[in-house]
Formats: C-alpha cells, structure tokens, sequence
C-alpha cells in the first residue's frame, strides 16, 4: 500500500500535491515523488524519505504546472533504491507519467513480452515501470487523434493484460489526467471536485482524507475496473474498462492500512474500527464470560479506536498504558526485521501504574509477524502486570499478500502454521483472542451493506483474482524474503528524467 494522488487545478498544484502526501505519509515511509506537467514539460523530483525530507523549497520551486501526480511508497516489489521511488515516466507515446499502488502478480511475464513482443525496456525490478509501459504500450495503438474513447480502450487492453491490485494515476503529455482500478477493486482509489473562481479543479487519491484536507467535494470511489479521464478543458469521463468486475477491496485497509477518518467504497474506516471492537467485545463475553480483566490498555496508534469501543462494551477501564513517541513512523512498514524490532522499543514506552498488579488486557488491530506484540507483553510485565492477555481486532494473519502489502513469506507471519496456542505461548501471552473472520468481515458491511465480499487473503488463503498458486508464493518467498532483500544492492543509478538536479533556477 502506497499512497498516490493526481491534481488538475487552475493554478499551480505543487503544494497541494504536497499536501495531499503528506497526509498519506501511513501509507509509505520509504520513498516520495512528485511529477508535474507544465504545458509540454514534465518537471520530476523523487527520492528516499519522508515527504519532509524529500521536497525542499528548491525541488518545490521548479515543480511547476497546473498538473501533478505524487507518490509516498511502501515496497512490494524490486529494492527499495531511489530509481525504483514513483513517479515513473516514459516519453513514447506522447509522454506519460505514472504512479501506482498495489502489485501486480504477473509482472515478470509483462516483462518478457515487453521486451520481446512490443519491443519495450524495463530498466528497474518495480511491477510499476511495468504498468506503465504495458499502459503506453497500448495507447500507442489508437493513432494520432486521441479522444477519452482512445484512452478508455487502452485501458480495457491493460486490464486484459495486467493482474493483480492496481489503483494508479498518469499524466498523458497535452491530453490531460487519467485513473484506474482494477477489475476486483482490491486497492482503494476516490476522486473528488472543488470550484474555483477560475472554473472546476480535480483530485484522484487513495484515501479521501487527501481530499478533505484541500477542501475537495468527493465525488465518489471508482468502481472495480473503471476508468477516470479529465481533459485540458476539465470535462471528466469515466467508464467502466472492464467486463466480469467484482468489488473485492482488500479487508487489512479496514483493519490497519488506512487513516480511521478516510471513508473507503462507502465505509468510514473509523466506523469499522469502532464495530471490530464491539464484535471483540462480544466474543469475549461469550467465550469468557468469566474474565477477570482489570484494564483494557490499546496499543498506539492504530489499535485505539477498536480497544476503546471494546473497553466500553465489556465494561472495564480503558488507560492508555503506552505513549507513543510521536516522531517515529509507522513500524511494520518498516524495511527489515531488525529496525522493526529496535523502533518499537523506541516508539512505544508503559506507564507502570498502569500495568502493577493488574490483569491487562492488551489491544492491537492485527498480529502480522509478532514483532509489536512480543516487545509489548514483554513491556507490560516489566512494568509490573499480573497477567497479560492480548486481543487481536483482526484474526489471525496466515497467509502472504500479493496485491501491495509487503508481507509476502509465510514463514515470517507469527500465526502462519500455528494454532492459537501455539501463538499465544510464542508471543507469551496468558490468553489470545483473535476475532472471527465472519465478524471482521460484518464491522465493514453492516457500514456500507453494499459492500458484501472482500479480499481476505491473508486470513482465509484465497485470492481473488484467482491466478495464485503454491508455486507463485515459492517464487516470491524466494525473491523478496527480508534475507533476500539484505542481499540486495540498493543504489541503483537513476535513470529518468533529468530535470532532478539540486540546480536552483
Ligand atoms: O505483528 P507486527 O508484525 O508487529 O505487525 C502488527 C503491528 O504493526 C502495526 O503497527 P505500526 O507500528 O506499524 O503502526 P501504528 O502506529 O499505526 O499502529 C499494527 O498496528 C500492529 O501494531
Ligand atoms: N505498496 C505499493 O503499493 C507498492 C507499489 C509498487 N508495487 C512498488 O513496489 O513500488
Ligand atoms: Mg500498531
């Protein structure tokens, strides 16, 4: 999960662009870019680190233009080096640019066809230079005139090609701004509009919190397989590019990728939370009727809005036992296991009062690999806890993602393989509650009824688009495990454009 965005606006966009990353920095610590059109010349600056690092007061000065797309990114595929970093551009034809979220699951088999069919270079490992040129590739197809219906047919080629998760933005050089969504609707992708004095300005983003920040009206989320197209006069089309679509957004955006005030395909994400812990709540009081828990402590930040609904449902205290160290980021999206594990420690310290003597009861969203969980319980004895016990908001993480979340080795997932139990005495935990997948699955459709299946993947197995199999995840294991990528040479020259020097005009 990245975060991307595109604007067209009447005047310069480079700030709102900004802005729109900055507040969808949760979606990806490791990389930011930004790309803007000024009447016939793309102006690019991209590199590794957060939004405030990467965009001085220079790189923002030359990107100029009422057009831009921008990029915060999270790795799935490739290195995590700067020329793997989005936007990605390529000048054939006309000129386009593009950024992307998710992850495509047969990208090396698009690669052996660019190259060998449509006579096209990969230069990097990023499934996205792929979606952009597969993209490209087809809308060099429709001739010289090119009109929306152009565009959109282009698309439905992209979709027959392309598999996998993808939410992206492009700019087509002279022609205007486009977006897509995959036939399954597994990535989130809204769009929304604010007048102006000087006539309509659009933005398309993965969450609609980008939106509310810069005063934009949503419009609505694409649907599964549909296509956004707004021209230089700000006429937007839209169509839907592919047959047999199904909306199955992923379920882990409820559960912890997205901000709690964004609302995704009709569900306000805070809502979701708030149910997934009254649903907590009420297996507890079901199974364990019986519980002597003292105190309901979250785990920050994500965990918060769940924890405080099921405190209140239960009817015990609820105390924020850990503070947060607000200037360290998001830890599982953190590269390798060993920064992981040193940043929790660094983000997350207890309040021994509240711990001493207490049976606590511990909240977080998810147990992904078990690195918070493990410091956590750790944490809450040292400070003086009787017993801990640990709810999970999600059930149990067991299988690998595929479709842009990286988690793609079932080895490394603490549940993988294992019975409750068995996590429960790994993590040290004296009791693991985990919440069915039916009532995960119920805190997001009893928001928005419409919307009734999901990717679960990582919780059931099972792959929506359908073209997963055992050797596919072997594959993957092997390429992109924390071992593998340790291996791998990250400083990858940049090969882009060259507009992106530290030359100030
Ligand atoms: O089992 P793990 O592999 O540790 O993964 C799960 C944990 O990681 C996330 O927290 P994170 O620190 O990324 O972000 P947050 O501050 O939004 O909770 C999530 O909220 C869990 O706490
Ligand atoms: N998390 C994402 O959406 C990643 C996008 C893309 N697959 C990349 O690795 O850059
Ligand atoms: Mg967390």
């Amino acid at each position: 999960m990245c975060g991307i965005v595109g604007l067209m606006a009447n005047s310069m966009v480079n700030q709102a662009v900004y802005d729109a990353l900055t507040v969808m920095q949760h979606r990806g610590q490791d990389a930011a870019g930004m790309m803007t059109w000024d009447e016939g010349r793309f102006l690019l600056r991209k590199s590794n680190g957060l939004v405030r690092d990467v965009f001085h007061t220079r790189h923002m000065k030359r990107l100029r233009g009422n057009i831009g797309i921008g990029h915060v990114r999270y790795p799935t595929a490739g290195s995590s080096s700067e020329a793997e970093s989005q936007p990605f551009y390529v000048n054939s034809p006309y000129g386009m640019a593009l950024v992307h979220n998710g992850n495509l699951t047969n990208s090396d088999q698009l690669v052996q066809e660019l190259f060998k069919t449509d006579l096209r270079h990969i230069n990097t490992s990023s499934d996205s230079e792929v979606l952009l040129n597969v993209f490209a590739h087809e809308l060099g197809k429709q001739g010289h005139q090119l009109d929306a219906e152009d565009i959109f047919d282009a698309i439905r080629r992209v979709h027959r090609r392309c598999k996998g998760g993808y939410a992206a933005v492009a700019i087509i050089n002279g022609q205007g701004l486009v977006a897509f969504r995959d036939p399954h609707g597994i990535r989130p992708v809204v769009f929304g509009k604010r007048e102006t004095p000087d006539g309509p300005e659009y933005m398309i983003a993965s969450e609609s919190v980008a939106l509310d920040v810069a005063g934009f009206e949503m419009i609505r989320d694409l649907a599964p397989g549909e296509a956004v197209f707004i021209d230089l006069q700000r006429q937007v089309h839209t169509q839907r590019c592919a047959e047999n679509t199904r909306l199955t957004p992923c379920i882990f955006e409820y559960v912890y990728l997205a901000r709690p005030d964004s609302i995704l395909d009709g569900a306000n994400v805070y809502w979701t939370r708030m149910r997934m812990g009254q649903k907590l709540a009420a297996k507890i009081e079901r199974e364990w009727a019986d519980h002597d828990i003292d105190v309901v402590i979250p785990i920050p930040d994500t965990s918060r809005t769940a924890a405080l609904e099921l405190a209140q449902h239960l009817g015990v205290t609820y105390r924020e036992g850990f503070m947060k160290n607000r200037y360290i980021g998001r830890t599982f999206i953190m590269p390798g296991q060993t920064l992981r594990k040193k940043s929790v420690r660094q983000k997350l310290n207890a309040i021994d009062i509240e711990f001493q003597d207490k049976n606590v009861l511990l909240v977080d969203d998810s147990i992904v690999r078990g690195t918070t969980c493990n410091e956590i319980i750790q944490m809450a004895r040292e400070a003086g806890a009787r017993n801990v016990y640990f709810a999970s908001a999600a059930p149990a993480v067991r299988y690998p993602n595929v479709y842009g979340i990286d988690m793609p080795v079932a080895m490394e997932l603490i549940a993988h393989d294992r019975s409750e139990e068995d996590v429960a005495h790994l993590i040290g935990a004296d009791r693991l509650i985990y919440q069915d997948l039916d009532d995960l699955r119920a805190a997001v459709s009893e928001i928005n009824p419409e919307l009734s299946e999901f990717d679960c993947s990582v919780f059931d197995g099972r792959y929506v688009t359908g073209d997963i199999d055992p050797d596919y995840l072997a594959r993957l294991e092997i390429a992109r495990s924390d071992a593998a990528r340790q291996q791998e040479a990250s400083d990858h020259a940049l090969v882009d454009l060259h507009n992106d020097t530290e030359e100030i005009e």
